[in-house]
């Protein structure tokens, strides 16, 4: 439902960190690898171990704002025949069971499977069943305009990114238009895992939260406990994926769930 009428899964998820001045962790895996028949107990790994928010990747063809681990794990997924509809299916089927319970969940898009399926049909049918957000990393806001009132219309949230390089007067465009949080990439580049964090980024995470009162959450090579405890010195949240699916394309399968949900727990503990 729309934000204007009742408090979204997001925004209680968001609020209920500041008022608690705790830090917001946003896991991430690819829908569908090792397979689909994984990835709900995957999903619920990450929930119990504390996970604040659920990042689900749609595996696309030619992921350009991804490295190598999340790359492999896209074309895994599409190998086995994983497609936005089914992953829809089991968003809705673990809204439905209690998997996910109250927790948000947002999915990380390419444009394009947007565009094939529909932008209409995709709003609907990933509001209908139980997505709270979408990340679209190739959509810039210029070009957002008509899936953004869709999505207003069926209640998803369009989450913004910004990089280091985003211009100040273009923080403030898309700023102006942002709702959820904001999603700062630690680099201008690709995901994966990175040797440390870059030192300006206290100082641009402070001058972003100085033009938005959106919670920032930081995302990009944060790949161990330690840098995701200095990136939560001053960061609102953090998003790690690359750490994650390297563990998963690392692990045996009967031992991924419980290797997923001691990291979580392992990174909530320290941010
Ligand atoms: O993998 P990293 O470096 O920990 O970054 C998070 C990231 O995986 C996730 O949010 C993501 C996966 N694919 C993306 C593409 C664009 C932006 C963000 C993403």
């Amino acid at each position: 439902m729309s934000s204007i009428m009742e408090h979204s899964r997001l925004e209680t998820a968001l609020d209920g960190a500041r008022r608690r001045d705790r830090r917001v962790f946003m896991p991430f895996i690819t829908a569908g690898d090792p397979h689909l028949d994984r990835t709900e107990e995957l999903v619920a790994a990450m929930r119990r171990g504390g996970a604040d928010i659920i990042e689900l990747g749609v595996p696309f063809s030619d992921p350009l704002a991804d490295g190598p681990v999340i790359q492999r794990a896209s074309s895994r997924a599409l190998k086995n025949g994983t497609t936005m509809r089914q992953i829809l299916d089991l968003a809705g089927r673990m809204r439905g069971n209690g998997t996910l319970g109250a927790t948000p969940l947002v999915l990380l898009l390419y444009y394009n499977t947007v565009y094939v399926y529909g932008e209409e049909r995709f709003a609907r049918d990933a509001a209908a069943a139980g997505v709270d957000g979408v990340v679209i990393p190739d959509l810039p806001l210029e070009a957002g305009g008509s899936l953004r009132s869709m999505c207003n219309k069926t209640g998803l949230t369009m989450i913004a990114i910004v990089t280091p390089t985003t211009s100040v007067d273009r923080i403030k465009m898309i700023t102006d238009n942002a709702e959820g949080f904001i999603y700062y990439t630690a680099v201008t580049g690709v995901t994966g895992i990175r040797e440390g964090l870059r030192q300006e980024l206290m100082g641009e995470i402070k001058q972003l939260k100085q033009l938005t009162n959106l919670p920032v959450l930081l995302g990009f090579g944060i790949s161990n406990s330690q840098q995701a405890r200095q990136a939560a010195a001053f960061a609102d949240g953090i998003i790690m994926g690359s750490a994650l699916v390297e563990l998963i394309e690392n692990s045996l399968g009967s031992e991924m769930p419980k290797l997923i949900e001691r990291f979580v727990r392992e990174i909530k503990q320290v941010i």
